[in-house]
Parts: structure tokens; sequence; C-alpha cells
């Protein structure tokens, strides 16, 4: 019997159904049998690489929808209006006819009643409200608003964006949206430096928002108590500064053009809140439990773009006490133990999120 030096001069041989000259004392039923067994072998050979190739498919469909890769230089493929399917599939059924900010007009002329106070509502705070948006904004500017597709991109502040050289990824997104006082000055190999949104409440204000921040950056405030209309307000009408009632001290002075501020909608933080996590709207505890400003981000995008990718989400596990959860500075898990935020909860909800195809994640979760 000869031997087969490699599959393809096996297939060659069987195929052209040849003799083995070297071997004529072989008895034709033996010959039979071993050409039977190599047509055994190779089926099984083209199974297994079938089997192999099926694998690898699959591996890569999951892998791309938690990890996906986009490609530097080129735009992302844009479809009008995938995200608001996703947005069904993800929080059901409401009235989508919601302002992504508050107006004026709206705690002015006729009074929109509000079921549920602060963080989900504005229930208690109108008189206050119809002040601040006197002063501020609530336009979409118009270089989004004209966007045939809107394609944006949230930075979290997670640790993993060290060292991701995202930077130039994520600039060339038509909207990014930045969290809290994240920092772009010196990190923006791996962040990038546009900044089109950036959400924010008082106690996370950038004491120097004109370094981190664009002339044109929409500076959202995230209002969770009324003392948060209290702080804008007193900052854009220059009015006596309060010291108390924050968890820790805002900016006393804020060099912002009143015309970057708005006022974020509470529907979006009650929806994130509900749909995603399920959390009760009336909670009795000291701690109240709310979505962290990233997962309301991403709600808020779910609804004003049509593509959403996400980079810097997800936190270290519980045992991992010494990991930095920040890009920007060393700072672990433990700070977050008064938070009112269930991490683990909020990585289901982006999990999903994933799978659905809803969002796609630049860095790894
Ligand atoms: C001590 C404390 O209160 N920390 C809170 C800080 C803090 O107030 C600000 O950083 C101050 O500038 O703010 C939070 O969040 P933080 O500012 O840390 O991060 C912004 C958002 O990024 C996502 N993130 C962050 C780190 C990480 N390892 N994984 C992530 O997914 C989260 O979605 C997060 O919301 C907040 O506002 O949600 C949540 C944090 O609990
Ligand atoms: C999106 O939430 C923001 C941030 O991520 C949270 O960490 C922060 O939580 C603070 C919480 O809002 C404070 N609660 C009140 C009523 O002001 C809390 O205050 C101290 C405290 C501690 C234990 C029990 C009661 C009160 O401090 C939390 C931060 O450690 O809220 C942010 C939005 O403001």
């Amino acid at each position: 019997m000869d031997v087969c030096p490699c599959a393809f001069s096996c297939v060659s041989s069987v195929a052209r159904g040849s003799r083995d000259d070297n071997s004529p004392q072989e008895p034709w039923h033996l010959r039979n049998m071993i050409s039977k067994s190599r047509w055994k072998l190779l089926a099984m050979l083209a199974l297994f690489l079938a089997v192999m190739v099926w694998y690898s498919i699959s591996r890569e469909d999951r892998y791309i929808e938690l990890f996906y890769f986009p490609v530097p230089g080129k735009k992302e493929p844009c479809l009008q209006g995938e995200a608001e399917k996703m947005v069904s599939k993800l929080f059901g059924n409401y009235s989508r006819e919601q302002p992504f900010f508050l107006q004026l007009k709206d705690y002015f002329w006729v009074k929109t009643p509000s079921l549920y106070e602060l963080p989900y509502g504005t229930k208690g705070s109108e008189d206050l409200l119809l002040r601040v948006l006197a002063i501020t904004s609530y336009s979409i500017p118009e270089s989004i608003q004209s966007l045939k597709c809107r394609r944006c991109v949230v930075v979290g502040n997670g640790h993993r964006l060290r060292n991701s050289s995202l930077g130039e990824t994520i600039n060339k997104y038509d909207v990014v949206i930045r969290l809290n006082s994240a920092p772009v000055a010196g990190y923006e190999q791996d962040v990038g430096s546009k900044t089109t949104m950036r959400l924010f409440y008082p106690e996370s204000a950038h004491f120097n928002p004109k370094v981190e921040d664009n002339p044109d950056t929409l500076l959202v405030l995230v209002a969770f108590k009324a003392m948060d209309f209290h702080w804008i307000e007193s900052i854009l009408s220059d009015k006596k500064r309060v010291r108390k009632g924050f968890w820790k001290q805002p900016p006393l002075i804020w060099d912002v053009n009143p015309k970057q501020i708005r006022i974020l909608n509470p529907f979006y933080m009650e929806i994130a809140a509900d749909k995603l996590l399920s959390l009760p709207i009336h909670q009795p505890h000291k701690i109240k439990q709310k979505p962290t400003t990233g997962l309301l981000a991403i709600t808020l995008a779910l609804h004003l773009c049509d593509l959403v990718h996400i980079a810097g989400f997800g936190y270290p596990d519980a045992h991992q006490k010494k990991q930095s959860i920040h890009y920007y500075e060393y700072i672990t898990l433990k700070s977050m133990m008064w938070s009112g935020h269930n991490v683990s909860q909020e990585a289901l909800a982006i999990k999903r999120m994933l799978e659905i195809g809803a969002v796609k994640n630049l860095t790894y979760f």
C-alpha cells in the first residue's frame, strides 16, 4: 500500500480511480476496501472542516456582537431608523413624542403636569425650572438636526479605554457623548477630542469646562434634586451661591456660555430606570437606586441616533478590589459604595442591548 503524503494527493489518486502500480500483488477486494476507507476518511475530513468553519463563523458573530472592530478611516454604514426599531424591542411601547431637553413653553404658556418628582419628573420644581429655562435653550444644533443618519458614540469613563488607541475612531462619529468630568486633554489618543454632548450634574461638573469641551459642546444637566436647578440658576444668573444640599462641592464659578446649556428631559431617566433596570419609581430607602449616567446616555442615544456605539463601559468584577475603574484616575469600585447603582444589573442590560444589536461595543465587555 502506498503512503498518501497529503489529503490532496489522496483525493487526486482516488478521483482518477488509479490502480496502485506499485502493489500489483494486492487482491482486488483488498484494494476496493482501501479505496472505500479512503473515501470514508475524506468524508470525515470534509465533515470536520465544515464543522470547524461553522464553529469559527458562529463564534466570530458572537464576538462581534460583544466587541466590535470599526474599520479605521472609514465611516460606519448608517441605516436610518435602525436604533428606533431596537428601541421598541428594548423599551416596549410608549409615546415617543418626548423632547430631549426641557423647554420653556411647557412651563410657561401651558403648564405640562409631571407625574413624578425629580429625578424621574419635574413635579414641584416648575417655578425654579421656569427661571432656568428662561436663560437656557432646548434645541438640537442644526448640524445634528440636519443629518440624514446620526452615528453616535457614547464614551463611558471605564478603565478599558486606557491604551485603547480609539481616539481617532471616536472623533469620526457625528455625535460624541461624554459623561461627567471625564477629561480629554492628555487622553486624546485613547478617547478622542470631539465632544458633542456632555451629561453631568453639579457634583460631576468639570471645574474647567473650557479645557475639556469644545466651544459648541452641549452641556446637558441631569437633575437629581431641586438643588441642581438652583445651582445652574445661580451660576447662569450670577445669583448668590448655595453651598448646602450637595453631596460634593460643585463649582461656584463656572465659565460656560448659557447657550451651551440644556436640561435633560427626566423622561429618559424614568425609562432607563423602569424599562432597563426595573427599578421602582418610589423608593422609601435612604439610598435610592438609580441608573448610572452612562446607562442614561445610552438610553438617550437610542432615541436621538440611528446608530449607537459604546466604548469604555464595564466595571471590574467585585473581587478585583484594586482594579481602577476610570481611564483617567486611580479610583476603585469601593468609591461607588453609596452611589445607589447596581452595576451587575446594568451589565445585564448592556449585554442584552449588545446581543440584540441595539448597540455595538468598541471596547470589550
Ligand atoms: C464616587 C461617585 O459617586 N462616583 C460616581 C461618579 C462620580 O459622581 C463622577 O465621576 C464625578 O465626576 O459618576 C458615575 O459615573 P462615572 O463618572 O464614574 O462614569 C461615567 C459612566 O461610565 C460608565 N462606566 C464607568 C466606569 C466603568 N468602569 N465602567 C462604566 O461602565 C458608567 O455608565 C458611568 O455612569 C455616574 O454619574 O454614573 C457613577 C459613580 O458612582
Ligand atoms: C447618577 O448618580 C450620581 C452618582 O453616580 C452617584 O454616585 C451619586 O450618589 C450620591 C447620592 O446621590 C447622595 N444622596 C443624596 C440624597 O444626596 C449620597 O449622599 C450621601 C448619602 C450616603 C448614604 C446615605 C444617604 C446619603 O452620595 C452619593 C455619592 O456617594 O449621585 C449622583 C447624582 O447626584
